[in-house]
């Protein structure tokens, strides 16, 4: 096929919604809000314990090896010396989240709080832009309500309709650096909860209702259906589960959706290519293998950083909150400099 005979079926593509791992992100996020719904007006409860396995099974399993690949993608035919200053940047900014976590552990985790919403934010515009196709966000403010909207359902909803678990949770991940650290500002949780509630209920509401104002159409229709979708899991599904099964199903398998849709695009040398020559398995399982121990190797240094790595809580719960702080220390240079700072490509690169 001629160059333009391939560039006009990419870019017939790109606006495709009608990737499977669309569909199944949709449908396993509804499946999972009827199922605890129905189990709910039941009174039937999912045992905590269970809910801790399920989200650490999801954030270790599967959530962290896809990071991985989002960013061995982005840098795999990359100028060797961009990989370099990329990989001295998302160290420094690692040590900077680790730095402000020991010196003021509220902050850090209200820090961890912003990124997860950030990553499903930037993430869920970024797959509707090379997807479905945004036509119906036509200025920058609405595309940041747009972020805004599919990120804050992640954390300020699960805030507004599981409280509990909420304020035990950040209580113990700023307890594994000062026990007792979120107690003075125990006070301010009703008043940051309504907050919440009114703030998000009117950003859904604007972001619905702007949409439809600025051109509506099928766009508009797959996203508010998808916000108003994501708002319901969250508010319904108990928040570790929607949380650790989120980003598995709903962030990762769209952007697979949205790789696969956008296609391949060489960008420079193709001496640059991690994977491209003959000895592709060595190269792809030495590369894939150094990422493991990095990763672990941060994983290691923060739980010896961290006084109370497990929170003085039991393993369950501990794990939990040790891994919500680990991943989002991992998560913030991904946001900052994989998505936003690198501007010639990045993670949501389309060619
Ligand atoms: C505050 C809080 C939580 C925080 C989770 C976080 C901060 C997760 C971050 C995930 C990221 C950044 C993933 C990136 O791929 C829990 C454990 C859900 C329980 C409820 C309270």
């Amino acid at each position: 096929m001629s160059a333009i005979g391939l560039r006009s079926v990419r870019r017939r593509f790109l606006h495709s919604d009608a990737h499977p791992s669309l569909a199944l992100s949709r449908l396993s996020l509804l499946a999972l809000l009827v199922a605890f719904a129905g189990a709910s007006a039941a009174g039937i409860e999912v045992p905590f314990a269970a809910q801790m396995v399920v989200y650490l099974v999801g954030m270790v399993a599967l959530n962290l090896p896809h990071g991985g690949y989002e960013h061995f993608e982005n840098l795999r035919r990359r100028r060797p010396s961009f990989r370099w200053r990329y990989v001295a940047a998302y160290l420094a900014l690692i040590a900077g989240f680790v730095a402000l976590l020991l010196a003021a552990p509220v902050a850090g985790v209200a820090l961890a709080i912003g990124v997860a919403m950030a990553k499903g934010g930037l993430g869920g515009l970024s797959v509707l832009d090379a997807t479905t196709g945004t036509d119906h966000l036509q200025t920058r403010p609405q595309r940041l309500l747009a972020a805004g909207v599919r990120g804050g359902a992640v954390m300020l909803v699960p805030l507004v309709f599981h409280p509990g678990t909420f304020h035990t949770f950040s209580a113990l991940m700023v307890g594994l650096v000062e026990p007792g650290g979120l107690a003075p500002y125990a006070e301010h949780f009703g008043a940051t909860r309504a907050l919440a509630a009114g703030g998000y209920g009117l950003a859904l509401a604007a972001h619905v209702g702007l949409g439809y104002v600025r051109g509506g159409g099928r766009s508009w229709l797959v996203d508010a259906g998808e916000s108003l979708l994501l708002a319901s899991y969250f508010a319904v599904v108990p928040v570790l589960v929607a949380v650790g099964l989120y980003f598995p199903f709903w962030y990762s398998a769209r952007q697979v959706a949205r790789t696969v849709t956008v296609g391949d695009d060489d960008v420079g040398d193709p001496e640059w290519d991690l994977i491209g020559d003959s000895r592709v398995a060595l190269r792809a399982w030495g590369v894939l293998v150094a990422g493991a121990f990095a990763t672990f190797a941060v994983l290691a240094a923060v739980y010896w950083l961290v006084p109370n790595p497990l929170g003085n809580s039991g393993l369950l719960p501990g794990a939990v909150a040790f891994w919500s702080v680990f991943i989002s220390v991992v998560a913030l240079p991904h946001v900052v400099i994989g998505s936003l700072l690198d501007t010639e490509r990045g993670i949501w690169y389309v060619p």
